[in-house]
């Protein structure tokens, strides 16, 4: 089957070599459409790679019949509706670290440029004036930089202004005292970082609580003469607020790389000389797009084609040493979750997951993710996967509940899935046996050792002579195939289990004919 990949802005044609070279993969470039044309033209396609320029909203999602994966060649995922591809269960992956350092670098030129106004002197020279009185600049030595958001792209713009001698000072949510002394910068709360710094360049991603964070009250808190970089996104800084503190004097100059409407051919602010602004060229280098494309291009790959990716920004990303460990648990956890799905059908209040044995010492976030899948997937269908599972659950209110410990009763891993209905708990566990595969090794109470795969009939019936006997006749009546069984009861006499491995999917109506066995209290098909 060929996977079809549409790429709806520039992309270096050099980094998606991956996809190029890769197998059963139909690419389809056009970067000129309308977001109207966008909307029918990425029907059919598995994959949509993008930089900034697309915007992808609810209602492109919405159209989108086949999309499983959007690749943003960059880092800031600002113009993907994320909540809308987690609900529909479309994985976002992006390029974190391909532009780091041309986005770095892009800041301290704008610095520079800003600082000795050579935007502005170009400018007059081409206008045919040689005036060097109008561009007195300063020199950034012994000035403070004040660094807000202190990430990947921060801390190199750090390095960078301690190779200009400037004393930096930065604040980040996560900025420990080993990193700062690392950098040999000060650490400051926003407002020290605001009243400390000449030069304020903002490093943060566009969230709710980074909108406009440089608006009127974050500029009075600033020295006056005060130089603002941003090179991150538009909207961090307040564009009337900048605009209304340069006309008053309050800031000598604003380098600008993003806006908080993209593209535009007429800007307020560019009428102002204290203003130098380049049209969104941080990751602008060959190097850097190269870089993205490829990151982005690999994952779409691997994702097609493996279901694994490196950069996933909707759902907790999982290291490969980690990955090796849990990977093979994959299959057996999600047939666990459909399996309990099917021997109960009241609502689940509650999922509680144990991982025993060597599994404890992982994240296993993504094992559970999988069987939280599989237990919804009975009533949503192919709709819920990894990315949407846990998000599902929580909208019908179901816990969810990891539990961990290293004794495993004698396996080397035990995964057992409990569900907690208003009609009680039932509960199944697995393991995987070495060079032997998955196992369900338990049901309810009942010791069991069934492949979970293919075709299966539950049945929970009175330990009697002649049960087993009449339902073998009853199913060779209904010309369905035994080909393994498995019994296990409480005590003798007691409640007892039959676990039936068969060709065929039971129909119903052979269910129901089970019922009707005498000593058998219920029975389940099973598809696994
Ligand atoms: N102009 C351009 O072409 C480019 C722009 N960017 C922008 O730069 C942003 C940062 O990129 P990276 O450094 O790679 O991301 P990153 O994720 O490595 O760093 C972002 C940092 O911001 C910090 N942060 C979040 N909220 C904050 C707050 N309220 N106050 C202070 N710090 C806060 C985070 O803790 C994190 O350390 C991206 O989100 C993107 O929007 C990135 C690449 C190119
Ligand atoms: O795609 C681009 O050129 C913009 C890069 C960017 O803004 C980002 O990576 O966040």
């Amino acid at each position: 089957m060929a996977f079809k990949v549409l790429i709806s802005d520039p992309l270096s044609e050099d980094g998606i070599f991956p996809l190029r070279q890769a197998e059963g993969f139909e690419i389809v470039i056009d970067t000129d459409l309308t977001p109207d044309q966008l909307k029918d033209r990425i029907k059919g396609f598995d994959a949509l790679l993008v930089r900034s320029q697309t915007t992808v909203t609810k209602e492109l999602l919405d159209s989108a019949d086949q999309l499983k994966i959007i690749g943003r060649a960059g880092v800031g995922v600002d113009n993907i509706d994320l909540d809308a591809a987690t609900e529909k269960g479309i994985i976002v992956v992006n390029a974190p670290d391909g532009n780091t350092n041309s986005a770095a670098e892009h800041t301290v030129a704008m610095m520079m440029a800003m600082a000795r106004k050579i935007p502005q002197a170009f400018n007059s020279l081409k206008n045919n004036k040689w005036d060097r009185k109008s561009f007195l600049g300063v020199e950034l030595k012994d000035k403070t930089l004040g660094i807000i958001g202190l990430g990947r792209i921060g801390a190199e713009v750090a390095r960078r202004a301690k190779g200009q001698r400037m004393n930096v000072i930065a604040y980040d949510p996560f900025l420990t005292e080993e990193i700062a002394k690392k950098l040999g910068i000060e650490i400051g709360t926003v407002d020290e970082v605001l009243a400390a710094a000449d030069f304020i360049t903002v490093h943060t991603p566009l969230l709710k609580e980074t909108r406009r964070m440089i608006n009127k009250e974050a500029f009075e808190k600033m020295k006056d003469g005060v130089q603002i970089i941003n090179c991150a996104r538009g909207g961090i800084i307040d564009e009337d607020a900048l605009y209304d503190a340069i006309v008053a004097g309050k800031v000598a100059g604003a380098a600008l790389d993003v806006f908080e409407e993209e593209p535009f051919l007429d800007h307020k602010l560019l009428t102002l000389p204290e203003v130098i602004a380049t049209p969104h060229l941080g990751a602008s280098t060959i190097e850097a797009q190269e870089s993205v494309a490829v990151d982005v291009s690999r994952d779409v790959v691997n994702f097609l084609t493996i279901g694994s990716v490196r950069n996933p920004v909707n759902l907790p990303s999982v290291s490969r040493d980690v990955l090796a460990k849990i990977e093979p648990f994959f299959d057996l956890t999600e047939k666990l979750g459909m399996f309990l799905s099917q021997i109960q059908n009241t609502v689940i209040d509650e999922i509680n997951i144990q991982y025993a044995g060597e599994l404890a010492n992982y994240d296993v976030r993504a094992l559970t993710r999988n069987t939280v899948k599989g237990l919804l997937k009975r009533n949503l269908g192919e709709t819920v996967n990894d990315v949407n599972a846990r998000l599902l659950a929580d909208r019908y209110g179901i816990k969810i509940n990891e539990q961990k410990t290293t004794t495993a009763r004698g396996f080397m891993n035990l995964i057992t899935v409990e569900v907690v209905t208003a009609k009680g708990i039932r509960k199944v566990a697995g393991t995987l046996l070495n060079g032997l595969g998955p196992r369900i090794v338990k049901v309810d109470d009942y010791v069991v050792d069934a492949i979970p795969q293919g075709h299966l009939l539950f049945i929970r019936h009175k330990d009697q002579p002649g049960a087993i006997g009449r339902v073998g006749t009853l199913l060779a009546e209904e010309n369905i195939n035994i080909a393994a069984m498995q019994v296990g009861r409480s005590a003798e006499g007691g409640d007892a289990i039959m676990m039936l491995t068969v060709d065929h999917h039971v129909e119903s109506a052979s269910v129901a004919r089970v019922k009707e066995v005498q000593n058998i209290h219920d029975a389940k098909a099973i598809d696994l």
